[in-house]
């Protein structure tokens, strides 16, 4: 039996893989969070590592609030640099294989086309900038790694922005969404499933990946489509970005391109909308 550890256990992410997990019925799945399992905290890290034989870390632990990195730098570098290096670094030394999660605002969005994964880098915010020397720590500290940048998360659990639309669209009549900023949702339930095939399968293919669902979209048409597809009778109105100040400075456009790992894994990707589908209909 090999053991594969979720960090985050308790996030979105992770939640999505636990769902799942009984899939690889041939791994054991430990999940940990805080306060008991900080990443940050190297000690507890490695000594989980000595206690267990771990093939694989899927790390889905991030400080994940855009706009309050922008005032707690420290944490957001402290979780996502230096507690992904930590666990990089335990891998390592076990000789396990490690997984991180990374993000589609690593890139600044000027590029007007998609991204394949060695575009330039230019994060915006704290937490792009974070995330992007997270995924510099780890491929310095392991060769066997995944890095796994995807946008736009979201699922029946955790927060996201299907839930705030469902939530919002019930109390209000009219909600003014964003339309100039430009990316693909991805349903984290689809993830999942891709992060359980590199573990199952044994991909040896390591590096840098883009995953998210295929399309493209505003957050106005991700908006209009929950509301379409979940029946919320709610007037949604399209706005500039500037009409909506926020802290941290988002990519305009950042749609990935999937070749690679479409390539790597022998996979098709589910376009974002019927995915959506699935996720609210289950
Ligand atoms: N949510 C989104 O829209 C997107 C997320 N991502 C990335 O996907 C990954 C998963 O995101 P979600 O599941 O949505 O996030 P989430 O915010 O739902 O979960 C993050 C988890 O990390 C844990 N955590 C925070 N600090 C920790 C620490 N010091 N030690 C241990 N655990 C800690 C939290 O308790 C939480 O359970 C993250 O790497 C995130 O950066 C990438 C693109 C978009």
């Amino acid at each position: 039996m090999k053991n594969v550890l979720v960090t985050g256990g308790n996030g979105q992410l992770a939640t999505c893989i636990k769902d799942i997990d009984s899939r690889a019925s041939e791994y054991h799945f430990i999940y940990v969070d805080l306060p008991d399992f900080d990443i940050t905290d190297k000690e507890i890290v490695n000594r989980l590592f000595e206690a267990n034989d771990i093939s694989h870390c899927i790390n889905c632990a991030a400080y994940t609030a855009v706009d309050k990195a922008e005032s707690e730098k420290e944490l957001a570098y402290s979780v996502n640099v230096t507690g992904a290096k930590n666990l990089a670094e335990a891998c390592d030394e076990h000789h396990a294989i490690m997984i991180q999660i990374s993000t589609d605002f690593v890139f600044d969005g000027n590029q007007g086309f998609s991204y394949k994964e060695n575009d330039k880098t230019n994060p915006l915010g704290v937490y792009g900038a974070t995330k992007w020397q997270g995924e510099l720590a780890v491929s310095q500290a392991l060769e066997r790694h995944f890095v796994l940048r995807t946008s736009w998360l979201y699922s029946e659990f955790g927060h996201n922005f299907v839930k705030t639309m469902q939530r919002l669209g019930a109390e209000r009549e009219i909600l003014n969404v964003v339309s100039d900023q430009i990316g693909t949702p991805t349903y984290a339930g689809d993830l999942a499933k891709v992060i359980l095939k590199i573990v199952q399968e044994d991909i040896n293919e390591y590096g840098t990946y883009h995953y998210s669902n295929e399309g493209v979209a505003s957050w106005y048409d991700f908006a209009m489509a929950i509301f379409e597809i979940a029946e919320i009778n709610c007037n949604v109105l399209p706005i500039k970005t500037e009409a909506y100040p926020t802290p941290a400075k988002r990519p305009s456009f950042s749609v990935m391109d999937k070749s690679k790992i479409k390539n790597a894994l022998q996979i098709e990707i589910p376009y974002w909308r019927e995915s959506l589908v699935r996720c609210l209909t289950n």
